[in-house]
């Protein structure tokens, strides 16, 4: 996130941890949002972090934040990755093999932004070569409705084409649905990586079997011989 201009920098009043990324454990989720320049993703991020909207923001720095949180009846710690959004920042691979889970954010009265979101998806899957990418949409500045130029439909059709769930925000004014993005994200993560656990057993327990098999073959074969 961009960080906060003086006079308003009471962040740390608020009990947010800045921190360096880690490299995740368990009940941690690692989350990157993503989104053009000035989409409103580090307003987004202080919005679910503090319900507070905050108008100014240095737009060139990036931080990583650390945040308790009880999503259905289970303890986790989110880490949070709010990017800067300029052109070659939403292409950081690194920023991409961190991550678990991708909040897509832009503006509705942006239409290169909302352009934006499909190429970020592209490069998603491009750098986790196609392993089901947990993403969400959001779709932010819902109150500027006079100068919106991407319609609601247009957003659900794209989240639909990408398979997706869809927000529609302001983190001017409200948090309802942005804390419902975020949660949902994380419940995209955890269903992403229990079918990955149950892949990995079952290929495990195949090359099992193949190995018996193996192994029967050669003792009946001695045993012909
Ligand atoms: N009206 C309105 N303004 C918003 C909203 N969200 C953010 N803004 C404003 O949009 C501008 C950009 O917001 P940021 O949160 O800095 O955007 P960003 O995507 O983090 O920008 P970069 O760090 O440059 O990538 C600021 O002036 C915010 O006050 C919103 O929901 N409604």
């Amino acid at each position: 996130m961009g960080r906060l201009k003086e006079p308003n920098n009471n962040i740390r009043d608020m009990s947010l941890q800045r921190s360096p990324p880690t490299n995740g454990k368990h009940g941690e989720v690692k989350l990157v949002v993503l989104g053009r320049t000035a989409v409103g993703k580090s307003a987004t991020v202080v919005r679910f972090l503090t319900r507070r909207f905050i108008w100014e923001y240095d737009p060139t720095l990036e931080f990583t934040y650390r945040h308790q949180v009880t999503i259905d009846e289970e303890p986790i710690t989110m880490e949070i990755l709010d990017t800067a959004g300029q052109e070659n920042n939403i292409h950081r691979e690194g920023h991409v093999r961190w991550g678990d889970g991708f909040l897509v954010v832009y503006s509705v009265n942006d239409r290169q932004s909302f352009v934006d979101v499909g190429h970020i998806k592209d490069y998603l899957d491009e750098i986790k070569k196609h392993r089901n990418v947990s993403m969400v949409i959001v779709a932010n500045k819902s109150d500027l409705e006079h100068e919106r130029v991407v319609s609601t439909e247009e957003g659900e059709k794209l989240a639909t084409d990408l398979a997706c769930a869809f927000f529609e925000t302001s983190a001017c004014d409200g948090d309802e649905q942005i804390r419902e993005a975020f949660h949902e994200l994380y419940r995209e993560v955890r269903r992403r990586k229990a079918l990955e656990g149950k892949q990995r057993r079952r290929s495990s327990s195949q090359q099992v079997k193949q190995v018996i098999n193996k192994m029967l073959n050669k003792i009946n074969s001695n045993h012909r011989t």
